[in-house]
C-alpha cells in the first residue's frame, strides 16, 4: 500500500517549484513509482481532492470542526489551536508545528478511506464524528502528513497546478510522452473520472484510452459552439441545410436517467441535482426510457414566458432550496441526447440523435424540446435569429444537420455554431476571464479590492496570461460577493500556471478558478500584459473592461482562450 508520506513529499516539493515543465516531471516520477492500484486514488488526491469532480467532495468540514479536532489530536485547548491559527494564518501549518511527537506514517488509502468517511457522515450527530474521524486520522499522521491531511480536508490543497498538468504527468508517466497528454485529455472529455482514467492507464498504458464511453451517472463534458458574427461568415462555415435552434441563456445540464434515478450535472460535472428537485421531478414525468442521457439548458421560468439569467441565478444555493423553488420556478430546454438504453449516441449524427430525443421525451410545463428551425436559405436564418432577438433571447445556435454532425465531449468546433446579438451589434464583446490577482481599494473601496487582474487561458501551453484589470462595473453586491469569494482563494504567490508582467504585480494573488464575464470595447497589444504574446514584449490587452457577473457555471479551463482574443482582435479593433 502506498504510504502518505511519499505523497506528502511530493506536495512539499511542488510547492517549491514554479516551472511548468519541472512539476508535471516530478508528478510523473512520483507516479511511476506506485503500484497501479494505488495511482487511481493518488490521482484524486494530487489535486487535492477524494473522488472524481461530480461525486460530493466536499467534507463538510469548516476551520471550527479542523479546530477541535486539531485540539483533540494534540491534546492543546482549542483556544490555543485558535490563537496559533491567527498567527499562522493556514491550518496545515497548525498541525504540522504542534505535532512534534514522531509516528508511523498513514498510508494513502487510509487517508483516503477516512476523508470518505467524514464527508459521507451526515444527520445529527455527525459534526462530532467528522471531528472524531480527523483527529484519530491526524493522530496517527506526521507532522508533514498532517499539515497536508489538514489542508485536503479543507478543500485547501492549492499547489498551483489543476487536472491538465496531472493529465501531462500522466502521459509522460504511463504511455512514456508528454505529448499524448492531448490523446488523454480526449479520453478525459468522456470518462471524467480522473482516478478511473489514472487507474487504467496505469495499468494498460495507453491501449486503455479507445475503452471509455459514455453511461449514465458519469457526466461528459459537454460541447461547445464556436461564435460567428454576421451572416456572412455563416455563410462560409456553412453550406446546404442547417438547424437553427434558439440559444437559451440558462444554465447548461446534463440530465442522467438511470432506471428510477434521474440525476442533473452542471457544465463544471457538479451533480446538482439537490439545488434543482422540481427538475428531477419533473423528467421523472417527461422521460419515456429507462437509461438515457439528455443535454439541455434550465431557464427561469414563469407564466410560459423565459426570465432572465439573473433571476436563475437565485436558485444557486444549497439551503432555502424549496423556497427559491417556489419563487423562481425553472424550465428545461432540451437540444439533446447522447444515450439511450445501453447505447452510447456521441457518434450519432445530430438529425438522428433529435429525432430520439423528440420520440423519448413528453414535452410538458416545465420541460421542452429546443425550438429549431431546418433550411438552407438565410434569408429564413435570418428571420429566424430576429424573430428570436425580438423575443428577448440572446440568440441562436446552428447545428450541422450533415451524417458527420456527432456529439463532441468537450469540444468547441464548427459542428455548433453561436451567433448572438451583441455579435450583430459589432462594437462590444463578452470575455469569460479567470481572476488570478486583486489590488487593493481605496476611498469608499478600503477593505476590498479595488480591481481584479484577470487572465484568458492559452490552451497550448496550459496556462492562464493576463489581459486585463477590471476595476468597474461591481454592484455593492458584486462587491461583497466577490471578496467572500476571494478569501477561499488567496494564496502566497503566482502559482507555475499564471503568467504576470512586472507592472501588473498584484497586491494579492489568486489562485486561478473564478473565472467572471466581462465586457470590453477594444482589444490593443500592451507590454503590461501577457496574453499571447509568445515571449514577445506586447500581449493583448482588453481596454474599457467592465465586469458584468461571475461564472459560476465555469472552471477556469473553460475561460476565453488566446486564440479566441486572436480571432476576435481583427474584428473587434
Ligand atoms: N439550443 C441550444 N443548443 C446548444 N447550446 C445551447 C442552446 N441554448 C443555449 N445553449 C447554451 O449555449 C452555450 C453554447 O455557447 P458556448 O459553448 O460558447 O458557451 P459559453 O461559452 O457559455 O457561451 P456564452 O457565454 O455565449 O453562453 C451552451 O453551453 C449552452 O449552455
Amino acid at each position: 500500500m502506498g504510504s502518505f508520506g511519499k505523497l506528502a513529499d511530493l506536495y512539499s516539493k511542488i510547492e517549491k517549484i514554479s516551472s511548468h515543465k519541472q512539476i508535471v516531471e516530478t508528478l510523473a516520477s512520483f507516479l511511476t513509482g506506485l503500484e497501479p492500484e494505488d495511482v487511481r486514488v493518488a490521482a484524486y488526491l494530487a489535486l487535492g481532492d477524494i473522488g472524481p469532480k461530480f461525486e460530493d467532495i466536499d467534507l463538510g468540514l469548516g476551520e471550527k470542526l479542523c479546530i477541535r479536532a486539531i485540539s483533540l489530536a494534540y491534546d492543546i485547548p482549542e483556544e490555543d489551536v485558535s490563537g496559533i491559527f491567527s498567527r499562522l494564518g493556514d491550518l496545515g501549518d497548525v498541525a504540522f508545528k504542534l505535532d512534534e511527537r514522531k509516528r508511523s506514517s498513514v498510508s494513502m488509502q487510509d487517508v483516503f478511506e477516512q476523508m470518505v468517511r467524514i464527508r459521507d457522515s451526515s444527520g445529527p450527530g455527525s459534526q462530532g464524528e467528522k471531528v472524531s474521524v480527523l483527529s484519530q486520522l491526524l493522530e496517527k499522521s506526521t507532522s508533514l502528513e498532517a499539515k497536508y491531511v489538514v489542508r485536503i480536508a479543507l478543500g485547501q490543497l492549492r499547489l498551483g497546478f489543476g487536472e491538465q498538468f496531472l493529465i501531462e504527468a500522466l502521459a509522460l508517466a504511463f504511455t512514456g510522452d508528454r505529448k499524448n497528454a492531448k490523446k488523454i485529455d480526449d479520453s478525459y472529455n468522456i470518462c471524467t473520472d480522473i482516478g478511473e482514467l489514472a487507474g487504467s492507464l496505469a495499468e494498460h498504458g495507453i491501449n486503455s484510452l479507445g475503452s471509455f464511453s459514455i453511461k449514465p451517472g458519469r457526466p461528459v463534458k459537454m460541447m461547445l459552439a464556436k461564435r460567428v458574427d454576421s451572416i456572412e461568415e455563416l455563410n462560409r462555415k456553412f453550406r446546404g441545410e442547417m438547424a437553427a435552434e434558439e440559444k437559451y441563456d440558462g444554465e447548461r445540464v446534463q440530465i442522467h436517467v438511470d432506471g428510477k434515478e434521474i440525476m442533473a450535472f452542471s457544465r463544471r460535472l457538479e451533480n446538482i441535482s439537490e439545488q434543482f428537485p422540481d427538475v428531477i421531478e419533473a423528467f421523472h414525468e417527461s422521460v419515456q426510457s429507462r437509461k438515457m442521457v439528455i443535454d439541455g439548458e434550465i431557464v427561469a421560468y414563469r407564466d410560459s414566458n423565459i426570465q432572465p439569467f439573473q433571476e436563475l441565478m437565485q436558485r444557486r444555493r444549497k439551503h432555502n432550496v424549496e423556497k427559491y423553488m417556489e419563487k423562481i420556478p425553472v424550465a428545461v430546454f432540451c437540444f439533446d441526447l447522447i444515450y439511450l438504453d445501453g447505447r452510447s449516441m456521441l457518434n450519432v449524427p445530430y438529425s438522428e440523435r433529435r429525432r430520439l430525443l423528440e420520440k423519448n421525451l413528453q414535452e410538458t410545463e416545465r420541460i421542452k424540446l429546443s425550438r429549431r428551425i431546418i433550411s438552407s436559405n438565410l434569408g429564413e436564418i435570418q428571420e429566424f435569429f430576429d424573430r428570436t432577438v425580438d423575443k428577448g433571447l440572446e440568440g441562436i445556435i446552428i447545428k450541422s444537420v450533415s451524417e458527420k454532425s456527432i456529439y463532441q465531449p468537450g469540444k468547441r468546433g464548427w459542428l455548433w455554431v453561436k451567433w448572438k446579438k451583441e455579435y450583430a451589434k459589432g462594437i462590444r464583446e463578452t470575455f469569460d476571464l479567470v481572476v488570478v490577482g486583486s489590488y487593493y481599494g481605496r476611498g469608499r473601496r478600503h477593505g476590498s479590492f479595488g480591481a481584479l487582474l484577470c487572465a484568458v487561458l492559452n490552451e497550448e501551453e496550459n496556462r492562464f496570461e493576463t489581459f486585463t484589470k477590471v476595476g468597474t462595473g461591481f454592484t455593492d453586491e458584486d462587491f461583497d460577493e466577490m471578496n467572500s469569494l476571494l478569501e477561499n482563494h488567496l494564496i502566497d504567490k503566482a502559482p507555475a500556471n499564471v503568467v504576470i508582467s512586472k507592472d501588473m504585480e498584484p497586491d494579492l494573488y489568486v489562485d486561478p478558478s473564478v473565472v467572471i464575464e466581462v465586457l470590453g470595447s477594444q482589444i490593443t497589444k500592451s507590454p503590461a500584459h501577457t496574453a499571447g504574446n509568445d515571449n514577445t514584449e506586447k500581449g493583448f490587452a482588453l481596454r474599457f473592461p467592465r465586469f458584468l457577473r461571475i461564472r459560476y457555471d465555469k472552471g477556469p479551463s473553460e475561460a476565453t482562450t488566446v486564440e479566441e482574443i486572436k480571432d476576435m482582435e481583427e474584428e473587434f479593433t
